[in-house]
């Protein structure tokens, strides 16, 4: 379902590829955790499969489509079997639960009709019933990511893509947020692809583990632990949030044609 062949990914002014010379394959409904270091080259390897950025070279294929070969204007359409859930959440501050959940669908162009059905059918599958007309300040960290995970999940996209979905928050509710996510992908063979530097979670899930260094591969193992090594923290500074913040700024290509409502 997913293919990096061969793919390496160099961002200007760095002295060194985030991705080099990676390959690897991801079934359909796999769960998998991508772990390694900060600066390891977890979060670009995510960003390439939304084709939030081009590769340097090699190929990223998802359902079989070459990422570098697809036009423009189908970039929405790949979005839309893409959700993603980042470790801010990154929920609209302005609109209720139910309304947060309801606006994925609405900028798909989705009747009203299958947004009053699916919204509340998704708040239960993520434990959420009863809280769809609370704002998102009225709710815990954990609830804020269910929300996040909500509204990623709405449009039953076959990828998941989580971006360190605990980074902040506490450890029983990391656990709560990764089982949901693992029961996602079991129960509706979601393929989950979560970047975490949680060694607890990921020795508790014991999924398959793809270990990056320095934006190599350094293990792929398929049911695996995770022992960080604390001597390996990069210098490099992180990128800032936004810059890859698909909510605070739309791609104009995207918007355009959900707005269309272009298939
Ligand atoms: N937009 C960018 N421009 C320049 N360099 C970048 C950019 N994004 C990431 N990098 C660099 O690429 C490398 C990999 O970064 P990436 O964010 O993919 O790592 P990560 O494993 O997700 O890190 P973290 O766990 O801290 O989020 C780092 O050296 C980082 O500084």
């Amino acid at each position: 379902m997913i293919r990096f062949e061969n793919v390496t990914k160099s961002y200007p002014r760095s002295n060194r590829p985030a991705l080099d010379d990676v390959s690897l394959e991801i079934e359909r409904g796999q769960f998998v955790f991508v772990v390694g270091p900060s600066g390891s080259g977890k979060s670009t390897l995510l960003r390439l499969v939304i084709r939030e950025e081009p590769t340097t070279s090699g190929s990223v294929l998802v359902a079989g489509h070459d990422l570098g070969n697809l036009p423009p204007r189908k970039v929405p359409r790949l979005r839309r079997q893409i959700g993603t859930v980042f470790q801010d959440f990154r929920l609209l501050p302005n609109k209720t639960v139910a309304q947060n959940v309801a606006f994925a669908l609405q900028v798909l162009g989705k009747p009203n009709r299958a947004i009053r059905m699916l919204v509340p059918e998704t708040l239960e599958l993520v434990g959420l019933e009863g809280k769809g007309r609370r704002m998102p300040h009225e709710l815990s960290g954990g609830e804020q990511q269910r929300v996040a995970i909500a509204r990623a999940v709405v449009n039953k996209p076959p990828i998941l893509l989580a971006d360190e979905p605990t980074g902040n928050l506490d450890p029983a509710t990391s656990l709560d947020i990764v089982k949901l996510l693992a029961s996602i992908n079991t129960q509706h063979g979601t393929t989950v692809i979560m970047a975490t530097h949680d060694n607890v979670i990921v020795d508790e899930l014991q999924r398959r583990v793809i270990e990056l260094d320095n934006g190599l591969v350094v293990r792929d193992e398929e049911q695996g632990s995770y022992v960080p090594r604390p001597t390996e923290v990069s210098t490099d500074p992180a990128p800032s949030p936004d810059e890859d913040d698909l909510w605070a700024n739309p791609d104009p290509d995207w918007t355009e044609d959900v707005v269309r409502g272009d298939d």
